[in-house]
């Protein structure tokens, strides 16, 4: 049987020096700030049976749970340092074990981001990470700072993850190749954290988030903070290319209130058209333009020639 201590040890306490001063092991991990240089930092839960079904994959468990809160540095423009992992386990199962640490570690080797301490307790299975970031003092991408006027982009495609929780739920009858394409993007999102870097870098964008609840719910984050409105051209918003391919109103409803995208939604001026598409281009990310940040307070959606949609869409709610 694994000890509390043991399975810390044999999973996740690594022998590699990293950026902190102490990691794992003491009451507090110590971290020293780089000069100059602002602290981002966000925490995020993955419970089972509300975030993923009994039973996932611990490998694509392990990735998702850093993969949201990586999201969370790459809207706000932050360069990943570390993180904290604080784990109910319903018993100390090595082969899960295995496959979560493996996938978690992937992920955050590629991001240079340590692992710096947790806390580990039986219970239903959750899953909380807290991650810590860096950035320029000023050029953090806030949700207030959208200006009349901006254009609004979003990064890579959405909606696949919705249609794969539909496809679970048989809401949609989907091909088991294309419902296995699309789960891909539910399970394994790719958080944009070099297109979040390239675009606080001048800074080239104003506003920004990460989709987790669905865009329509969270670009209402950016309105009400920053105080302005906006027209959203539907048929403009980039789909998975597994929803590419279903009827236009399920391509509308799960692209513009879909979920668990990991896209960013981002504001920029006009004058910063090109900054936009070269940030797309140094970090390899696909962004497209969907729409302008108007005076007006409300969102407006429309469809590919301008006329009014009324879809009555509305976020991801826990207690909604
Ligand atoms: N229990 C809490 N105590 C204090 N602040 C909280 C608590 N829960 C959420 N917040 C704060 O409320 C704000 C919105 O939280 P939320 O979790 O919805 O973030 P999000 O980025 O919109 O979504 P996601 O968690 O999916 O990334 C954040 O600033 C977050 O830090
Ligand atoms: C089993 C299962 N049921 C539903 C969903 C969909 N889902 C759950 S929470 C959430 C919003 C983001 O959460 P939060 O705001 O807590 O970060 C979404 C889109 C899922 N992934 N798995
Ligand atoms: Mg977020």
């Amino acid at each position: 049987m694994l000890s509390e201590f043991d399975l810390i040890k044999q999973f996740f306490q690594r022998d590699r020096r990293g950026r902190a001063d102490l990691g794992i092991g003491d009451d507090c991990a110590l971290l020293t700030p780089a000069p100059g240089r602002q602290l981002a930092i966000s925490s995020d839960m993955l419970v089972e049976d509300r975030h993923f079904f009994a039973g996932a994959d611990p490998f694509m468990l392990g990735h998702k749970s850093l993969a949201v809160n990586l999201s969370d540095l790459a809207a706000m423009g932050a360069r990943p340092v570390g993180f904290t992992l604080a784990l109910a386990l319903p018993a100390a199962d090595p082969a899960w074990l295995e496959g979560f640490s493996r996938g978690l570690f992937a992920l955050a080797d590629a991001h240079g981001c340590e692992l710096v301490g947790g806390d580990t307790t039986k219970g239903p299975l959750n899953i909380c990470i807290t991650v810590f970031g860096e950035l320029t003092p000023g050029h953090a991408l806030r949700r207030d700072a959208a200006r009349a006027g901006d254009d609004i982009w979003i990064s890579g495609t959405l909606g696949d993850a919705r249609l794969a929780l539909a496809g679970y739920w048989k809401e949609v009858a989907l091909a088991a190749h294309e419902h296995t394409q699309a789960a891909q993007r539910m399970h394994m999102p790719t958080p944009r954290v070099a297109l979040g870097l390239a675009l606080a870098a001048q800074p080239v964008a104003h506003a920004a988030l990460d989709i987790s609840d669905g865009l329509v719910g969270d670009l209402g984050h950016i309105l009400a903070a920053s105080r302005v409105g906006a027209t959203l051209d539907v048929d403009a918003l980039p789909a998975g290319p597994v929803l590419a391919r279903q009827e236009l109103q399920l391509r509308r409803r799960f692209t513009a209130a879909g979920g668990d995208d990991y896209e960013l939604c981002f504001t920029a001026p006009v004058a910063n058209r090109e900054a936009v598409l070269e940030a797309g281009r140094i970090s390899g990310t696909a962004v497209t333009r969907v729409g302008r940040i108007e005076a007006e307070p409300g969102l407006r959606m429309v469809d590919a020639q301008g006329a009014p949609l009324d879809l009555k869409l509305s976020g991801w709610d826990h207690f909604g």
